[in-house]
């Protein structure tokens, strides 16, 4: 039997460099990842954005560096005994020539789940001062290194190589990997990423010259899996014709428009095939041109039911005072529980067709040996061959239905709409943890933007019953920190200001 220690012993940990979605340039969206399997070897660090990146590190670092005579070279290589670096062997005196070893050694590839300013400006800048610093990023970022915005570092188009791009194949590629880890694509020492787009709102301009749809022929604008129909919110036309956003889009097809692609990204630790999933700035489905998270929450819901999920990043940028109108292709407290709601309708679809997948086998086990023992009756009597009354047709014809959600052609939406109605999540999301990030400070005199969202979800899951637990950071000063640490079995979660 394992000990206690060794069930306790978190799989990952997600440093917290920056939480915030703005306006402070000193908070942006920023993590760390890594499997603690791989003891902080070389390429064990995977940064997930990087909107702050060396100057957070070297933040941490400055607190928890041991006293030291500067000049006592025996006291190095020194081991870390605090912090979010702790057990991190570093070999040098300062912080900031700590913080470089760490990104020139330790991390090994950047994660950007979109081009936007908040998420990529660190990574932007650390790169110029790092000669010699060669990292994989997934991100196309020839809009940045373009020799206007900075000069072109990647090794694409002439450029000073100091930056490969790494572009991911969306879902994962069915050539990679094994087993349960089939399609995630190893992207550091011990951790393998599968990355899914989802949509971040859409651009001022009707064109299409980016996003989700770059490419697409004249007046084709692309729509998302989830079909507009499905959509709470429509418009009113003229005729008072009840129009949805995509009959709006389609009324001139001519006018298209631009969605902001980002990623959500399932991060998953190899040793253990433990995950965390770790969203970009996104918007709901219910008001998105594109709606994408349905797929995410999809393929969330089995790891969920297998408890393999640690926590869910997602953004949560305004408080629910926050009209539909100006919110920029992000989330208030109200949309993220919307969100939350689709991902339980997603495990209520998945423990439907589980469980009729094992009365299906039940039934088929009981048939197969019903046919057994009718066949070797017939085989003593009858001259029809065995084989021929054990045909799949006859077969089929005796297994009989399934009830419930399994006659629905669409379990997901069957368990959608049942959940709107009852307005109950049936705890059914019982020990997932929600880590809000993304959140904007109002520059007000009024609470901390990062209690009153707290607060707001707090209110809606007592209402809803999803069983989550909420948690968000919150920025103090130059730091942020949680309010309660997030421990769980396999994820240990360390912000900036926590030891
Ligand atoms: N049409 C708009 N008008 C005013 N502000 C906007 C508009 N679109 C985007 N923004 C802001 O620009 C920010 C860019 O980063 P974010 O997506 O985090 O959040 C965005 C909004 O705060």
């Amino acid at each position: 039997m394992g000990s206690t220690r060794e069930v306790d012993e978190p799989k990952m940990q997600v440093i917290v460099l920056g939480c915030g979605g703005g306006p402070r340039e000193d908070n942006t969206t920023a993590f760390l990842v890594r499997s603690t399997a791989t003891k902080w070897a070389r390429g064990s660090l995977l940064a997930v954005d990087a909107g702050t990146h060396l100057a957070a590190i070297t933040r941490i670092l400055e607190k928890h560096l041991p006293a030291k005579n500067p000049h006592d070279a025996d006291e190095l290589p020194h081991t870390l005994t605090e912090g979010p670096f702790k057990g991190l062997k570093i070999p040098n005196f300062s912080a900031s020539a700590n913080a470089g070893y760490i990104i020139r050694t330790i991390v090994d590839a950047y994660l950007i789940t979109h081009p936007h300013l908040d998420h990529i400006s660190g990574f932007v800048i650390n790169t110029s001062s790092l000669p010699g610093l060669a990292q994989n990023a997934s991100l196309d970022c020839q809009h940045i290194f373009n020799n206007v915005i900075w000069p072109n570092l990647s090794d694409e188009n002439n450029g000073a190589g100091l930056v490969t791009y790494m572009r991911l194949v969306e879902g994962g590629s069915p050539a990679m990997g094994d087993g349960e880890g089939k399609g995630y694509m190893e992207i550091c020492e011990g951790l393998s990423v599968k990355t899914w787009s989802v949509s971040h709102g859409h651009c001022i301009e009707k064109h299409s010259h980016r996003g989700s749809n770059a490419g697409l022929p004249e007046g084709s604008p692309r729509l998302g899996p989830t079909s507009f129909s499905q959509m709470e919110r429509s418009t009113r036309s003229s005729s008072g014709r009840i129009l949805s956003p995509a009959d709006v889009l389609r009324t001139d097809p001519f006018d298209r428009v631009c969605v902001y692609d980002s990623s959500a990204y399932f991060i998953r630790d190899i040793a253990s095939g433990r995950e965390v999933l770790i969203f970009g700035d996104v918007e709901p489905d219910s008001i998105s041109l594109s709606p994408r998270n349905k797929q995410v929450w999809s393929e969330a819901a089995p790891k969920i039911v297998a408890g393999q999920l640690g926590a869910i990043f997602i953004e949560c940028s305004y408080d629910d005072s926050r009209s539909e109108d100006t919110l920029f292709g992000h989330l208030a407290p109200r949309y993220l529980i919307e969100e939350l709601k689709s991902l339980v309708a997603q495990v209520h679809a998945y423990n439907g067709r589980a469980k009729e997948k094992k009365k299906r086998k039940r039934v088929s086990e009981r048939n197969e040996l019903r046919q057994r023992s009718t066949r070797t009756s017939l085989s003593k009597d009858s001259p029809v061959s065995p084989l021929t009354r054990t045909s799949r047709r006859s077969f089929e014809f005796e297994v009989p239905q399934a009830d419930g959600i399994e006659e629905q052609s669409d379990g997901a939406a069957a368990a959608s709409q049942e959940l709107t109605m009852r307005g109950q999540g049936e705890l059914l999301l019982k020990g997932v943890k929600v880590v809000v990030i993304h959140t904007k400070e109002k520059l007000d005199d009024g609470p901390a933007i990062g209690d009153l969202i707290l607060q707001e979800l707090l209110d809606w899951e007592s209402e809803e019953q999803l069983g989550c637990e909420f948690y968000r950071a919150e920025v103090l000063g130059m730091r942020c920190t949680f309010r309660e640490s997030l421990w769980s079995p396999w994820v240990v979660v360390l912000s900036m200001g926590l030891a």
